[in-house]
């Protein structure tokens, strides 16, 4: 998984899968936004393979503790579990809580022993750092996964700018990233980024559902990265 570009509908709610298909290439499954999200993965019968995300709240979800370990561990043992998202900042160690880093990297090594790919990611709710801050915690989340991610606030054009350069200058370094701004002005790197590199994408299906600022829905952004890889916008 990742080798392509990767177009993940973002739900909190897999009976939206069927609406996914038509667009997606995979579910970004929010377990800490979900009702019962392990009788959810019970009940799944989709086609769409499945990143879990089990966001911590002190990286902007809604999970807290080290609890939320335990629901990935079982959602990675699911055949349907293609991917699992974990923070850079626990795999690295540079959570306070010392028992984040050994949870996360035994939840990776578990992955990998499955089989299940592995996002490190990173996000920054309140700017977008300069071009080669960037490009550095790419290579820090890329070397920590198989995909290393970063979201940033854009406040302003020459945010989205800096993102679009630091993939460009990432993926030429050989990491393999998956970039977007989040927020208005930088809306549009969900459609370009992926044009220098960048691995995966995340739509809601319903723009009311959004699991971040500034997300094109899911049709629309299939539309716009399709349309600026194959020159077609499809309409
Ligand atoms: O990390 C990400 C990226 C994201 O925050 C976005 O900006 O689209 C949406 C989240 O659901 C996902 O886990």
């Amino acid at each position: 998984m990742f080798e392509e570009f990767v177009l993940a509908a973002s739900t909190a709610d897999l009976s939206e899968e069927p609406a996914a298909r038509d667009h997606a290439d995979a579910v970004e499954f929010r377990l800490d936004l979900a009702t019962d999200p392990l009788a959810q993965l019970d009940a799944y019968e989709g086609d769409l393979p499945l990143l879990v995300t089990n966001r911590a709240s002190w990286e902007g979800g809604e999970a807290g503790g080290l609890g939320r370990y335990d629901a990935l561990s079982d959602a990675i043992g699911r055949d349907a579990v293609a991917a699992v998202d974990v923070e850079l900042a626990a795999l690295r160690g540079a959570h306070p809580d010392p028992a984040e880093e050994s949870h996360a990297a035994a939840l990776r090594d578990a992955a990998r022993e499955a089989g299940v790919a592995v996002v490190a990611s990173v996000h920054d709710f309140e700017s977008t750092p300069e071009p080669a801050a960037l490009v550095d915690l790419l290579a820090d989340a890329a070397s920590e996964g198989d995909v290393g991610k970063l979201a940033t606030t854009a406040t302003a054009p020459g945010d989205a700018l800096a993102m679009i350069e630091a993939t460009h200058e990432a993926t030429a370094a050989g990491h393999r990233v998956a970039t977007m701004c989040m927020c208005e002005p930088g809306r549009h790197t969900r459609a370009v980024t992926p044009v220098y590199g960048s691995k995966i994408g995340y739509a809601p299906v319903h723009p009311a559902n959004a699991t971040a600022p500034g997300q094109y829905p899911l049709a629309t952004l299939r539309n716009l990265v399709d349309g600026l890889r194959d020159g077609e916008t499809g309409e």
